[in-house]
């Protein structure tokens, strides 16, 4: 099975010009077939604010009422997905910007309510990614970047958070190639104290991780990127990484003992 490497960049980095810069110009230098997922919370939030509309979070994800979704379409499908592909290009990346509904990548379900309402934020069900188009665009040598907005198939844009888009892709992609799978943002792995950056958990398993939540230390944002990338080693993905996207290229290079690695049950 010919390798893919199936990356996501988080919105603090992607907030952040120079850390973004120079996470694109390593992006380019990683070999072979590969998929860029991004995500970009921390701008939305931002835009959004000076729009007069307030952000509104429960379990990190989003609350995407009407005109949310309107910030969210323009800055994770306009703005920052053309900013991405057009460095990518610069880069000498033969980059396409997508959402998951351009080409039907990514079909999704509005979440029903239940105890909190979370608007127009996008369900992925379990092998709804059809991998064909995304391949047939690796293999025509255009390299994909994803942003997180999906659609419902009747019409309707929805927002599903990035780290569940990255896992879902990958899982599909798992049926063609070798996937590895690398969660890069702005802290060296998972922590056993967010606060100290030195303190890097190197390998995390599924009993291990239920631990951790259980005493607090994984929490926020954290949850979906941990919950999803587990799924996402349970459905076919070879290998799961979480790192700063600064030690990318060390990461592909087989650099241990510097991020976090998951380990299947
Ligand atoms: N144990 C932990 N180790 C590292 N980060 C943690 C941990 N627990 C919670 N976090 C928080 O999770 C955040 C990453 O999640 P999130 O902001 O959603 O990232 P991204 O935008 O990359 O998806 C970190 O910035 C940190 O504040
Ligand atoms: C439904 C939902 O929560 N969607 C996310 C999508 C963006 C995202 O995941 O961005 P980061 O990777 O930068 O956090 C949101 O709007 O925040």
């Amino acid at each position: 099975m010919q390798a893919l490497t199936l990356i996501k960049i988080g919105g603090n980095v992607i907030d952040d010009p120079e850390a973004l810069a120079a996470f694109l110009q390593s992006y380019a230098r990683v070999p072979g077939l590969k998929v860029l997922v991004h995500g970009g919370g921390k701008i939305a939030s931002t835009i959004g604010i000076k729009l007069g509309i307030a952000p509104k979070m429960a379990q990190g994800r989003r609350i995407t009422d009407e005109e949310t979704l309107d910030v969210v379409t323009m800055v994770y499908a306009g703005l920052v997905n053309k900013r991405i592909v057009s460095k990518l290009q610069a880069e000498g990346v033969n980059a396409l910007g997508l959402t998951g509904a351009d080409g039907n990548i990514i079909p999704a379900a509005k979440r029903p309510v239940k105890t909190i309402d979370y608007g127009f934020a996008g369900d992925i069900e379990a092998g709804q990614i059809g991998s064909g188009p995304l391949s047939a665009l690796l293999e025509n040598g255009l390299f994909p970047v994803i942003a997180p907005i999906t659609h419902d198939g009747k019409g309707q844009l929805l927002n599903t958070n990035a780290d569940t888009i990255a896992a879902a892709v990958a899982e599909s992609l798992s049926s063609r190639y070798a996937v590895t799978l690398v969660y890069c943002f702005e802290k060296k792995g998972v922590l056993k104290d967010p606060e100290d950056e030195e303190s890097v958990i190197f390998a995390i398993n599924p009993e291990s991780y239920a631990e951790l939540k259980e005493k607090g230390i994984v929490s926020k944002g954290m949850i979906p990127k941990l919950d999803n990338a587990f799924a996402a080693l349970k459905g076919g993905v070879k290998q799961v990484h979480i790192c700063r996207a600064a030690d990318l290229e060390k990461i592909m290079e087989g650099e241990a003992y510097i991020s976090t690695r998951l380990e299947p049950a």
